[in-house]
């Protein structure tokens, strides 16, 4: 559900591991263009898409007899979409989170969402989660994720629905340690975008990334992540290949930051979802509420949202008061 580039890429990856899909789009001309020319070029231009994926603008039909239904809109527009699929989900269906981002207002991760709009119980919802830049996924480069779910059997069926020549699925029963490696990453990649944008090198953007991740493990570690998801694919993998990669939206979104634009510049240039630019705000409201330090999602919010200049927000992570290395865990 999403013609976007994860949506479409997923799409592509359960068809080439068997499955039948039928990908929902709201725009006729994404849907025609996936059925006609087996391309989705506002996404993905020049990715030859599979035989037998098809695509329809009528959500029913494209939810009629799913197993799985994979959710691949922005986050915070998944609560408005999904309550008016409600009426034409199946009733067993896995519902899988495609997403990586907190919804503003209620700090809820996107699963938790799930499962309070489809009322459906967290053993059927799941998430997909991992270092997966869709541009690379979708031209076969070999890659890895991570099918979370509480319930150890539908991690298996959705690993399953997933495994092909070029692609990896593991599976994990730490949904909440998963979702949040995917949504807080996003906050760093802001970050360390921002460090590059200002000509800082490699040095500054393992700092930067290296205690993202210590944050994002005090914030899982209060919330009942287990830590040891943090130092995998959903966690290390994606927090790294995100911040490294120049095809990351919020790596791409920091740095244009970083180089002199404004907020409104980088938001006019920026075409597809920079899930970290909103949901930096649901991250340090859910930090504040349980009293764990996120230094760098601060310094993303506040120049973000407070006005702060991107040096004054340097300075101020740099001449923080000396600490071990690890604490607050
Ligand atoms: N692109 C990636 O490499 C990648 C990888 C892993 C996870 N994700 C996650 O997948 C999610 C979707 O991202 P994406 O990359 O596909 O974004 P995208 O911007 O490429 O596509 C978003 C899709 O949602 C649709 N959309 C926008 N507003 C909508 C609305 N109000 N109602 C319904 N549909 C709407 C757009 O038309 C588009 O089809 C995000 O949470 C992102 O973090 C993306
Ligand atoms: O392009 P980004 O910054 O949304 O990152 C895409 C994926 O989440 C990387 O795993």
């Amino acid at each position: 559900m999403g013609a976007g580039s994860w949506g479409t890429v997923v799409a592509k990856l359960l068809r080439d591991a068997g499955c039948e899909v039928t990908l929902w789009g709201r725009r006729a001309d994404v849907v025609d263009s996936v059925n006609e020319r087996r391309e989705n070029p506002d996404y993905l231009p020049g990715i030859e898409l599979p035989e037998g994926l098809r695509a329809t603008l009528d959500p029913a039909e494209a939810l009629a007899g799913a197993e799985f239904v994979a959710l691949a809109v922005p986050a915070q527009t998944l609560r408005e979409n999904l309550s008016q699929w409600v009426p034409d989900l199946p009733p067993e269906a896995v519902m899988v989170s495609l997403m990586k981002g907190i919804e503003l207002g209620t700090c809820r991760r996107m699963s938790e969402v799930i499962q309070e709009v489809a009322d459906v119980p967290e053993e059927r919802v799941a998430v997909f989660c991992g270092p997966n830049l869709a541009r690379e996924i979708a031209t076969g480069q070999p890659g890895a994720a991570v099918a979370g779910c509480v319930d150890e059997g539908n991690a298996r069926r959705l690993q399953a629905a997933t495994m092909t020549p070029y692609f990896r699925t593991y599976t994990s029963t730490d949904v909440i340690g998963c979702e949040l490696g995917g949504a807080v990453k996003n906050v760093v990649a802001l970050c360390v975008g921002m460090s590059v944008g200002l000509g800082f090198g490699d040095s500054t953007q393992a700092l930067l990334i290296t205690r993202g991740l210590a944050e994002i493990t005090r914030l899982g570690a209060a919330l009942g992540a287990d830590e040891h998801t943090f130092a995998g694919l959903a966690g290390m993998g994606d927090l790294v290949g995100t911040c490294m990669s120049p095809l990351s939206r919020n790596r791409t979104f920091g740095e244009n930051l970083g180089r002199g634009m404004t907020l409104e510049q980088v938001i006019a240039v920026t075409k597809q979802t920079a899930e970290g630019v909103k949901s930096c705000e649901a991250v340090l409201e859910l930090a504040r509420k349980h009293n764990v330090e996120m230094p760098i999602t601060e310094s993303v919010a506040g120049v973000l949202y407070h006005g702060m200049p991107i040096k004054e927000a340097g300075l101020s992570l740099i001449s923080r008061s000396p600490k071990p290395e690890r604490y607050g865990v």
